[in-house]
């Protein structure tokens, strides 16, 4: 007889949980167990997420140690600061997937820099496309999600790192939809701020993920990269498109860009090089767990451009958990997520 997986979700109201939810209702190995949240606790999750209409009448527990106890897997789709005491009390033999960015540094410095407090300790990245990132994932018992914009932008520069073709002095522009941010009303995120209208944020190196960049690319580089990064909020509710460029080295012409691109990715199911001429858009991702790529040798600028396009819910969280989580409990990694989107 086949075992299904028991799994818990803290965080179930919010926009991470609720699209982990989705992807883990049509997940064929798992059974859905608690539901938790912070002042929602006690009422239903339909108020909360109408869509998961299978799950409309479990009522929402708090969020502690004993209401996430017994279960296979527990997913923490919490604000960050939040996982890292939780997750502490839960067993070692329970797989832990952290949405939240408690564990993704490496260097205590870094995110006492960036998010300040204690520094809870690195786990094995989300992000199964980078170089021997898959390998540590299998068989895991604690995950680290990526940011959504690190996803998108990590992904846009890694093969030209692998394979040599780029200095290390990167920009990256990623323009995100407003469910980044997260359910909590934000002043620069009500309707009439955000309608009509496209703003940049943390300009000039203070956005929290430029860290990651950094760490995830420098990684593959062997070397240390330095990161400019720009987020841009535009009216949408989802998708990330990220604009991603560095100075090329000498010869790199753009056929030998797209080779490193065809080698990095051919076997990648969730990752589409489009045809030469096609460039990449959020719509065509919603709702799937791909990301889009397409590169450019800018002969001018002597420069490498690659565009990425994603889900920032799915790819960028909870289809990266899902993903993640299907490599540690050696299923295969596509179970439970689709390759196909929503158009229009
Ligand atoms: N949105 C995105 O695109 C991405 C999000 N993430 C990460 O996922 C996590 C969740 O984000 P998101 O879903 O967008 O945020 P939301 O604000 O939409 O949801 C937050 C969730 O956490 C619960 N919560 C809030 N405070 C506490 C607390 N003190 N203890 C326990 N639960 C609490 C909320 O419950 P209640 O409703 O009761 O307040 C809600 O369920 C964050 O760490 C975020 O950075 C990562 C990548 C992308
Ligand atoms: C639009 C918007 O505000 N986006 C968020 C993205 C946060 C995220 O996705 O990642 P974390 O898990 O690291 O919080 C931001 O820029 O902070």
């Amino acid at each position: 007889m086949r075992m299904t997986v028991n799994i818990a979700v803290a965080g179930a109201s919010g926009y991470a949980g609720g699209e982990l939810l989705r992807l883990l209702l049509t997940h064929p190995e798992v059974e859905i167990g608690a539901l938790t949240a912070a002042s929602s606790a006690g009422t239903k999750l339909g108020v909360h997420q109408p869509h998961l209409v299978p799950l409309a009448d479990r009522v929402l527990a708090e969020t502690t140690p004993e209401t996430l106890a017994g279960h296979d897997v527990v997913f923490l789709a919490l604000p960050h600061g939040h996982s890292a005491e939780i997750a502490a009390q839960l067993g070692p033999d329970v797989l832990v997937v952290d949405l939240g960015a408690d564990h993704r540094l490496a260097d205590p410095a870094d995110w006492r820099r960036w998010y300040g407090g204690e520094h809870a300790g690195q786990w094995p990245y989300g992000l199964p496309e980078l170089p021997g990132a898959r390998e540590k994932l299998t068989g895991t018992k604690r995950i680290a999600v990526p940011g959504c914009f690190p996803t998108g932008g990590s992904l846009a520069l890694a093969p030209a790192f692998a394979a040599g073709l780029i200095e290390p002095d990167v920009t990256v522009v990623a323009v995100t939809g407003t469910s980044g941010a997260g359910k909590s009303l934000k002043p620069n995120l009500l309707g009439s701020e955000v309608m009509g209208s496209a703003s940049a944020y943390g300009v000039g190196g203070a956005h929290r993920h430029t860290p990651e960049f950094a760490q995830n690319l420098s990684a593959v580089a062997g070397e240390k990269v330095t990161v400019s990064f720009t987020p841009v909020l535009a009216p949408m509710p989802r998708g990330i498109l990220t604009t991603a460029s560095a100075p090329l080295k000498d010869d790199v012409d753009e056929a030998a860009a797209r080779a490193a691109y065809e080698k990095a990715y051919d076997a990648e199911p969730f990752v589409q090089l489009l045809p030469a001429g096609a460039w990449p858009a959020t719509a065509a991702t919603l709702g799937s767990n791909n990301v889009q790529l397409q590169v450019a040798v800018d002969t001018g600028a002597r420069r490498l451009v690659v565009v990425t396009a994603i889900d920032n819910l799915t790819k960028g969280t909870a289809g990266g958990a899902v993903q993640s989580m299907n490599l540690a409990l050696g299923f295969p990694e596509t179970t439970g997520l689709s390759t196909v989107g929503v158009a229009p």
